[in-house]
């Protein structure tokens, strides 16, 4: 690209033969041209505001391809300001710059903001063209592309190195970006190292306006099975009150989140239906919900039903995890894309009664397969409404795997990651390991009869963990 075009607008001819994007419609003719699009909200339903602002984009001409992580950040310039919640996506557009920078101001407008707001202050929402496919260009109005300061912000460089990725990501596909300068920078700036304070961090949404911080630490989740033919307390929790108190203790004693289940998903188990499971937990949520001892602690709902996703949300759940990966019911994905939650989408082959059968268990490369499978299952999320930014991955440890497939799992997490994607290559693992009968396979006992054994290792090895390695 030659340098800046002074006030004069780009030359069309110029920009289709920048494009080298691959979206073409059967006539061959280019559908867009790439955009990488910086996003920014502090005020109002943070959350809220930016997803609204990628259901409003193809209403406008703007097609979505990919979306980064969702990012906390300190207020920069002007500093007394509440934090921002900042993402960044990539996009195909026909619409040349000009009209590119109107449609995103009338969306910015649709979420509230006015015009004349103090400069670098409080905002519903900000749209800021940080690349247009990989040209220079200044009018007189003051449009500049690529953005004059994206280089100063750690908070629009790391959402971009998101849409970066590595060997396979989004600027796999789309080229005419350039993905290396926004890498290089990302880089100078700290990188992912320098990413989990208050100044920049990673988050999770939750619906009520609140977030998660996830980096820095491993993050523990207690399992409080509320069925009588649960491996893990052999039905001893008969009353809701029982099980309250067996969250409060697993609470205080550090667990980060409650996973609250009412089908054991055990192989084999008998699977009791969505009344029973939801007559199970729908009133221990509500409870913990209720709860003032629990407030600084999650309340995860485990269950494949949609409909009991949906009950245990309006009781009080904050987060929904899905052994199937939507796999078992098919309104799964679009439930959640409207419930607004994180999402634990696992790894599982066929169901609980048929996942052990020789067909599901067997892998060339169970690393490589469960980070592949993975990744589709997250697309079809992603396709029906959930935003990259929700979703947490599980490889499913003793789900559709023989003992030395979960073993070689837990040693192989950083080859599972590989396999992933765009944002979802940064997004938080879950693993739950504890008390799986793999565990006798580390002891040197393989032997069934040896449960005892294993659940000692895996109490060593603490619970579940969400691990953001
Ligand atoms: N690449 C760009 N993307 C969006 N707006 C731009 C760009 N370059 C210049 N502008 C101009 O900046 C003006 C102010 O934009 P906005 O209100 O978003 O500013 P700001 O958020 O306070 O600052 P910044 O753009 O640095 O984030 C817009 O009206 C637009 O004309
Ligand atoms: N952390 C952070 N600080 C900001 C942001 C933003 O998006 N994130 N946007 C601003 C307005 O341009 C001013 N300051």
């Amino acid at each position: 690209m030659n340098g800046r075009t002074g006030s004069t607008a780009i030359c069309r001819e110029h920009l289709c033969m920048a494009s080298t994007m691959p979206a073409t419609q059967d006539t061959g003719t280019p559908v867009g041209y790439a955009v990488a699009i910086a996003m920014g909200a502090n005020v109002g339903d943070r959350v809220a505001n930016l997803c609204e602002a990628l259901r409003l984009l193809p209403q406008h001409g703007i097609k979505v391809l990919e979306v980064s992580r969702l990012y906390e950040s300190a207020p920069a310039y002007v500093t007394e300001q509440p934090a921002f919640l900042n993402a960044a996506l990539l996009a195909l557009t026909p619409l040349e710059p000009l009209k590119l920078l109107a449609a995103l101001k009338v969306i910015e407008r649709a979420l509230g903001r006015t015009e004349g707001g103090q400069r670098f202050g409080p905002r519903q929402l900000d749209l800021d063209i940080v690349f247009y496919e990989g040209m220079r260009y200044t009018n007189d109005g003051g449009l500049e592309i690529p953005h004059p300061r994206w280089r100063e912000r750690p908070f629009v460089m790391a959402p971009l190195a998101d849409l970066a990725g590595g060997d396979a990501g989004p600027a796999h596909q789309v080229r005419s970006i350039p993905w290396e300068d926004a890498r290089r920078a990302w880089a100078a700036a700290g990188g992912e190292a320098s990413l989990g304070s208050a100044d920049l961090r990673c988050v999770l949404p939750l619906t009520n306006g609140r977030t998660w911080p996830w980096q820095g630490r491993t993050h523990v989740m207690g399992i409080l099975n509320v069925t009588p033919d649960s491996f893990s307390d052999g039905g001893e929790l008969s009353s809701v009150a029982d099980a309250v108190k067996r969250a409060q203790d697993m609470a205080a004693a550090g667990a980060d989140i409650i996973d609250v289940g009412g089908q054991s998903t055990r192989p084999g188990a008998e699977h009791v239906g969505a009344q029973e499971e939801a007559a199970r937990i729908v009133p221990v949520i509500r409870t913990l919900a209720a709860d003032e001892r629990m407030r600084e602690v999650l309340i995860s709902v485990d269950t494949f039903h949609s409909a009991i996703a949906q009950e245990a949300v309006a009781a009080g759940a904050h987060i929904v995890n899905d052994v199937s990966g939507g796999s078992l019911d098919p309104s799964m994905h679009s439930v959640v894309a409207e419930l607004g939650t994180p999402y634990v989408l696992m790894h599982m082959r066929g169901d609980p009664a048929t996942m052990q059968a020789p067909e599901h268990t067997a892998y060339a490369d169970v690393c490589a397969e469960v980070g592949a499978e993975l990744q589709t299952a997250a697309e079809r999320a992603i396709a029906a409404g959930i935003e990259p930014w929700r979703i947490v991955l599980d490889p499913g440890i003793g789900f559709a795997k023989t003992g030395a497939g979960s073993c070689a799992l837990m040693g192989g997490l950083p080859r599972v990651r590989a396999q992933l994607r765009g944002a979802l290559r940064g997004m938080p693992l879950l693993v739950g390991h504890s008390r799986k009968s793999f565990l006798g396979r580390l002891t040197g006992r393989e032997n069934p009869a040896d449960r005892d054994v294993a659940s000692a290792a895996a109490a060593a090895l603490s619970s579940t963990a969400l691990a953001d390695q």
